[in-house]
């Protein structure tokens, strides 16, 4: 399945219930609540601050293909966390599992530490 842009008239933000019964569809990723706004969220360790580098070039590759931009945090050198929300309408549609579901798709194995906080 592929993205639809973000700008569309008829797009809203998915109700809670919804997000949470498309959950098991992306089972490594987390849903929060911040500020109001349902986001995914998902973190990894990896191995160093250049692979987390290439961690994110895979990523932006995905998200370009899809027109569906993740925010992409590296903090502590290596710690990774990727949060999926479609900032358009300040929550979550269907587009955000559809790239997270991607991103879990990649193989970035040998860009993570063995003994992360995520088993991938
Ligand atoms: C037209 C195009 O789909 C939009 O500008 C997209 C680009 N990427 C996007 N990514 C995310 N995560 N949310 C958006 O609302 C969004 N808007």
């Amino acid at each position: 399945m592929k993205c639809v842009p973000c700008n569309m008239k008829d797009l809203r933000p998915m109700t809670e219930e919804a997000a949470k019964h498309l959950m098991p569809q992306v089972s490594e990723w987390s849903m929060v609540k911040e500020d109001g706004i349902m986001k995914l969220r998902r973190s990894w360790t990896v191995k160093s601050f250049t692979k987390g580098l290439e961690f994110f070039q895979a990523v932006a590759e995905v998200a370009e293909a899809e027109g569906h931009h993740p925010d992409l945090h590296l903090v502590g050198w290596n710690n990774i966390t990727i949060e999926i929300w479609t900032h358009a309408v300040g929550g979550l549609t269907e587009n955000d599992f559809i790239l997270a579901n991607k991103i879990s798709g990649l193989r970035l194995h040998h860009l993570l530490r063995r003994k992360a906080g995520d088993t991938v």
